[in-house]
């Protein structure tokens, strides 16, 4: 495995990728507090947006907020962003993720299912992802799908950094329920091709193309890190 945000020699430099080996106990421990936190998080960005309550309450709020914030702060990473935290057996932390990590609460959250041909996520896209009124944001449709799309390819062992993302919106996405899905369609050399779409239960509403570049400074990593094991 890499070291942390280490010098890889020849100038190759890994940032985000922490060793923090942490026992069955107590990753199990910290999934559950991280759980919790960032859905109360998300109730709270939702609230801010859909309040309509009065100018007391929304000081209160603001009382509260504040003495959360703090509470929070109190102790805090050494580095200013989660970064892929691995055990040494090869699994994975990606918290941070701002579309699926666990500790984010700007992450829908997207838990992410994987069988042998695809990739796939049932969740709710609500009020804090508006675009047009009522709509899904189109941003947040592109993003949703470069993560699938990603991790499709990921999964089938051939992951890279989004070099060109091509996004159709065919139809309009209203907020609630949708199902995202991507597969692998082919790999030449360092590239992976990944297909996959957006749909709600009237239907596709987006589709998406992606090419995935293994890059230069992975290329160089023999292998370390692409041969990692799977997520917790
Ligand atoms: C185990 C290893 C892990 C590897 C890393 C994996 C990380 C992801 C892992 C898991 C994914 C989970 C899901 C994630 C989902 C979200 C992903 C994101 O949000 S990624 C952030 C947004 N994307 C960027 O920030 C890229 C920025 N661009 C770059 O870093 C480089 O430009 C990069 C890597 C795309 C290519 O750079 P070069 O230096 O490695 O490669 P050169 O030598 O320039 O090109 C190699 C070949 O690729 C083509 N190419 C280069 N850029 C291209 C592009 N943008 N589109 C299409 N082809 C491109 C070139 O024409 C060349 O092709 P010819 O060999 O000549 O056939």
């Amino acid at each position: 495995m890499v070291a942390a945000d280490g010098d890889r020699g020849a100038g190759v430099t890994v940032r985000g990728y922490f060793n923090e080996d942490l026992s069955p106990a107590e990753l199990e421990h910290r999934t559950r507090v991280a759980d919790d936190l960032t859905a109360d998080v998300r109730r709270l960005v939702s609230a801010t947006v859909l309040t309509d309550t009065d100018d007391d309450s929304v000081a209160e709020a603001r009382r509260h907020i504040a003495a959360a914030t703090a509470a929070l702060q109190r102790r805090t990473l050494d580095s200013d962003h989660f970064g892929i935290r691995y055990n040494s057996d090869g699994s994975r932390r990606h918290w941070g993720n701002a579309m699926v990590g666990r500790r984010n609460p700007i992450a829908p959250p997207m838990v992410l299912h994987h069988d042998a041909e695809r990739t796939w996520a049932e969740f709710e896209l609500g009020a804090q992802y508006e675009g047009p009124g009522g709509l899904v944001h189109g941003g947040v449709l592109a993003c949703v799908l470069d993560q699938v799309l990603g991790s499709a390819a990921e999964h089938a062992g051939a992951p890279g950094m989004t070099g060109t993302l091509t996004i159709r919106y065919r139809r309009a996405t209203p907020l609630g329920p949708v199902r995202a899905e991507g597969r692998l369609d082919r790999v030449e050399g360092i590239k992976s091709y990944a297909t996959g779409s957006v749909s709600t239960a009237d239907g596709v509403t987006v589709e998406a193309e992606g090419v995935f570049i293994l890059p230069r400074w992975a290329r160089a990593a023999d292998g370390d890190i692409r041969t990692a094991g799977g997520d917790a």
